[in-house]
């Protein structure tokens, strides 16, 4: 068996003229929580519909759990979970409703399908809420229920697409950790998110995607030390930075740079020298223009 849960090889998609997944390659191991950082429009969602079987690639390979996505597409798919953008669940009902019936739909016993709504809704902090409409619930309810839902049946690879766009802190905070939960329990998370942040708490590696391609792979500390060295900050006395400047770090280096802007900043400026976050890193590899070909 595979070390990996999903194994990418050279993706390609078109819609129309504009290519959207340019020859995608990665690999995610079994258990580990992987996250696919890109800006809008980077093609995130099209690659994780593409390997939750909901599209068909133009060219290439997938293999999700072992299984080809085209040619075992029923495998795969009893194989992963996936919770989309956009919760697909129904308003009119209440939680215990939906969850229920998610159940029910899945082949679950009138039985099996109350209890793990149960279990469900007290995992995912949702009892006092478990008997109202879901069209009264708060974002962060809402996507939590969304969560549930994927989650009715026992799957061991889930995909999130963006699971925490539009949350606040707190529910941002509170999904991480059920997000950590589940990886402990051995399932494997394949993440797509813009946040920065999100990838950097959650994500034992990440891969950058910019304009349909990787632009870099590894995890969050290898991403950080990818782009190298320190940076010299400097700040104005109400403590805005007002200059940076990126350093090998060496102390003679450091020195020249300030020998040479000194002369040029008020006599309050302050100097610090920070590494680089994360920021810094996916802005550098993320700031090139769309691509038509
Ligand atoms: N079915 C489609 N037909 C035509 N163009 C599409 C289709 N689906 C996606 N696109 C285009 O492909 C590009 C990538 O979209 P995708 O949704 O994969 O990006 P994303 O990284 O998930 O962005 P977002 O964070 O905005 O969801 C976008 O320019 C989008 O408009």
């Amino acid at each position: 068996m595979s070390e990996f849960a999903i194994e990418v090889y050279n993706i390609q998609k078109k819609f129309r003229k504009l290519t959207v997944l340019d020859g995608i390659d990665l690999a995610v191991q079994k258990g580990m929580i992987f996250a696919l950082l890109g800006p809008n429009g980077a093609g995130k969602t099209t690659l994780i519909n593409i390997l939750s079987t909901l599209i068909t690639p133009d060219a290439g390979s997938v293999r999700v759990a072992g299984y080809d996505i085209v040619r075992n597409k029923e495998e795969v798919k009893s194989s992963i979970s996936l919770t989309g953008q956009f919760a697909a669940v129904d308003e009119m009902l209440t939680a215990e409703e939906n969850l229920r019936m998610m159940g029910r739909l899945s082949g679950l016993s009138r039985k099996e399908a109350r209890l793990r709504a149960d279990e469900l809704i007290e995992h995912f902090d949702l009892t006092d809420a478990a008997r109202k409409r879901v069209g009264t619930y708060s974002g962060g309810m809402r996507r939590r229920l969304d969560l549930a839902g994927s989650l009715v049946v026992h799957r061991p690879i889930l995909f999130l697409d963006e699971p925490t766009t539009g949350l606040d802190t707190r529910s941002r905070r509170a999904l991480w950790d059920i997000i950590l939960q589940l990886a402990r329990e051995g399932v494997t998370v394949f993440l797509t998110t813009q946040y920065l942040e999100e990838a950097d708490q959650l994500a034992d590696a990440i891969a950058v995607i910019s304009n349909g391609q990787i632009v870099a792979q590894g995890t969050p500390m290898e991403m950080k030390s990818r782009i190298g060295n320190e940076v010299v900050e400097l700040r104005n006395e109400k403590d805005e930075v007002i200059h940076e400047i990126p350093t090998i770090g060496n102390i003679y280096e450091v020195k020249q740079i300030l020998e040479q802007v000194a002369a040029e900043m008020p006599i309050n400026t302050r100097i610090s020298i920070r590494r680089p976050s994360l920021d810094d890193v996916f802005l550098s590899l993320t700031s090139e223009k769309g691509r038509v070909s």
